[in-house]
């Protein structure tokens, strides 16, 4: 089984994770961690805390020699902001005489309830392991576990289809030529046309002192036919991914496939017919998103999942004073005022991480060698179906 456990506040002296059920003998690279981690630093929209950090993973267990050895592997973000909140967030010393407490919630976020449930009086207890920091150390186990997919020829991308109700409308189909287009887009959208009125949504929200949202689409490709399971609910891989998306700060929807539009449908215009080319199962369209029964039918997984706007706002919503329990403006926290597209690729990672985990379900082996065999085994055995 594969699993993760992460630990870190956003202002504290690291994120840290540790990966278990990793197989031994994959070819793993740190380069390729920290690309993910750029990727998640980027986007336009971003608050000053980007121009502070530049995320990199420090490996401490579990690779030896460029190789995973089977034991748990141990990664490291070090906070570089740390040094600026030493007094704040310290883990040992007294709280310093001076420290302002965060008293105000901000609607939107996790700091009422957070504190209520936790006991907390500041806040900041709250808000540090809330923030979306911590969506770092999804993308380092993400970007993991996206090494061992590709190593069996499972590739995953997103982009970014709206901010702000600005739809992008000609997003190419062509794989390579959609990742190098919203590669290089700073929305991270595929439709160049779309870019520069996202852009203006953005700088108006920001004008405002407000925030934005918008919806990206995470898509995986090279799955074969049978991962994840209809035989029980918490098996069901589109279930793990919903939840896994869901699970990312500000995510309040996942559609799979058409979605929600399947819902206006006929049946006729929803399902996709089943063809064979002589070697092959083929599907002609996909709106059922790569997914039926809960079980990948070999085409790609298609996933369109919503982000509610940045829940603190530069010109504050009402709230009320925990403290005194009087109305006063919801607190101000350095904050970005939209991360759609960091979301998307923090949704690549997560969705990875899943199917990694839907991959070894399926062909369980301590190395990958083993893996492999497996593989190769059942290749042969579909052939035949
Ligand atoms: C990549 C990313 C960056 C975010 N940055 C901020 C931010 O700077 N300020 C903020 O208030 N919320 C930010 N959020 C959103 C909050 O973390 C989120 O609103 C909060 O955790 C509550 O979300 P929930 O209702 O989905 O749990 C960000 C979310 C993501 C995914
Ligand atoms: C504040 C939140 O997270 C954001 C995401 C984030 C990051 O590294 O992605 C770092 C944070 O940095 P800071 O609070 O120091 O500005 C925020 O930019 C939040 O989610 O509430």
């Amino acid at each position: 089984m594969l699993r993760y456990l992460s630990a870190g506040e956003s202002h504290g002296p690291e994120l840290t994770v540790i990966v278990e059920g990793m197989p031994s003998g994959l070819a793993v690279s740190k380069a390729a961690i920290d690309e993910q981690l750029r990727r998640r630093q980027q986007g336009y929209g971003r608050g000053l805390r980007m121009k502070i950090e530049t995320d990199q993973v420090e490996v401490t267990s579990g690779v030896r020699f460029g190789k995973t050895l089977g034991s748990p592997i141990t990664l490291h973000v070090v906070n570089k902001d740390f040094v600026h909140w030493t007094d704040r967030m310290a883990v040992w010393d007294e709280a310093p005489d001076n420290l302002k407490q965060v008293t105000r919630p901000r609607p939107g976020h996790a700091d009422l309830a957070g504190a209520i449930k936790y006991d907390h009086e500041d806040i900041r207890n709250v808000l540090e392991r809330a923030s979306a920091r911590n969506t770092a150390t999804m993308v380092a186990a993400g970007a993991l576990a996206r090494q061992l997919l590709r190593h069996f020829g499972i590739d995953i991308t997103a982009h970014v289809v709206e901010i702000g109700g600005v739809q992008a409308k000609q997003v190419p189909t062509d794989w390579d030529t959609l990742i190098s287009t919203c590669d290089e887009s700073q929305v991270r959208t595929a439709d160049k046309a779309a870019e520069a009125a996202m852009i203006a949504r953005i700088d108006e929200a920001k004008e405002k002192g407000d925030t934005v949202g918008g919806v990206f689409e995470v898509i995986i490709r090279g799955c074969p036919i049978g991962l994840g399971s209809y035989v029980h609910p918490d098996r069901k891989l589109d279930g793990q991914l919903a939840a896994a998306m869901m699970s990312i700060q500000a995510i309040k929807g996942v559609e799979i496939g058409l979605g929600f539009e399947a819902a206006r449908r006929f049946g006729s215009e929803v399902h996709d017919a089943i063809v064979h080319d002589g070697s092959r199962y083929l599907r002609p369209t996909n709106g059922a998103g790569g997914l039926e029964g809960g079980v990948t039918n070999g085409e790609p997984i298609v996933l369109r999942v919503a982000m509610k706007p940045i829940s603190t706002l530069y010109q504050p919503l009402a709230s009320v004073n925990m403290a005194t329990k009087q109305a006063e403006p919801a607190t101000v926290e350095r904050s970005d005022y939209c991360a759609v597209p960091a979301a998307s690729v923090v949704g690549e990672n997560v969705a990875a991480w899943v199917i990694a985990q839907a991959f070894l379900d399926k062909f369980s082996g301590d190395s990958i060698a083993q893996i492999e065999e497996q593989v190769a085994a059942y290749a042969r055995r579909v052939a035949g179906r």
